[in-house]
């Protein structure tokens, strides 16, 4: 089978995009995870399938699944890079686009050559909605694990995010902690980890060992979810700006809000694949 797809990336987060509305593509998570291998395949943290709409209220449905294969909820730096493919392509003309994924519906604004707005939804606090193992919702846990012990946030951008506040994101642990707790056990469906450093009200780093697929350039939901954690401690002041080792992410939330995410989506290349 002769596969079209295109590269992209959202600040080096990046994403092998399969056009499933005029191909008809099925890959097992092993044919994934093989593709994702960035010495032996294409190399990517998550591929995104698009495909048509599952509900008369959305203009497109599309998968999102991690480098080792897994299908997961939701993914940022993915909407972006969907929206501008599915113009690209002419799969739409519209600027202001509908998306359903494993875990709601999103909205895509485009705006300009590159850069991109998403309405990501409601954050969501509550543990058994993450869901993390907690008996009751708090800002901050206290998570021990491998006798050590972290002070995290836990929020769901429609994907389970962990956050923790480092003094510098550059010597942050961010390999060895984000390995130990992505799969710990009180986030039963697992977390990507996030690592935030906080330069004033409307400023911080971060940086994310993702779920899936360990640390990565940038994490959109992460941003997010960072954001949401350091808005609700008073630490944070929408618009936030959040720098990731890829680049910058503009983050828009009040609480009770929907969430809106800006940044760029780039496309690298078109390839086929025969498979
Ligand atoms: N890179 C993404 C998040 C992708 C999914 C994540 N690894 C998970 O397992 O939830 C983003 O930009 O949000």
């Amino acid at each position: 089978m002769l596969i079209q797809f295109s590269k992209m990336h959202g600040l080096g987060n990046d994403f092998v995009v399969i056009d499933n509305v005029t191909q008809n593509v099925f890959l097992s998570r092993e044919q994934i995870s093989q593709l994702a291998d960035r010495h032996r395949g294409i190399g990517f943290d998550q591929l995104l399938m698009v495909e048509p709409p599952y509900d008369p209220d959305v203009d497109f449905h599309y998968r999102i699944f991690n480098a080792d294969g897994s299908e997961v909820e939701q993914c940022g730096n993915g909407a972006r890079c969907f929206g501008r493919f599915v113009r690209m392509k002419g799969l739409t003309n519209k600027s202001v686009i509908r998306v359903s994924t494993k875990k709601g519906t999103i909205q895509i604004r485009l705006e300009g050559e590159n850069l991109v707005n998403v309405d990501m939804g409601k954050p969501q606090l509550e543990p058994s909605k993450i869901p993390f193992r907690a008996n009751k919702q708090e800002v901050t846990y206290i998570m021990r694990a491998n006798d050590q012990t972290f002070l995290v946030g836990a929020v769901s951008m429609g994907n389970p995010h962990c956050v923790m506040l480092v003094d510098d994101v550059a010597t942050a642990p961010v390999a060895e902690v984000g390995k130990l707790l992505t799969s710990f056990e009180r986030f039963p469906e697992g977390a990507n980890i996030g690592f935030l450093q906080i330069i004033n009200a409307n400023e911080a780093k971060l940086r994310v060992f993702e779920r899936g697929v360990g640390e990565t350039q940038a994490c959109g939901t992460g941003a997010c979810a960072a954001a949401v954690w350091g808005i609700i401690q008073d630490k944070l002041a929408s618009p936030a700006k959040i720098e990731l080792p890829g680049g910058t992410l503009e983050i828009t939330w009040q609480p009770g809000e929907t969430l809106w995410m800006r940044g760029p989506a780039t496309h690298v290349y078109d390839g086929q694949l025969m498979l």
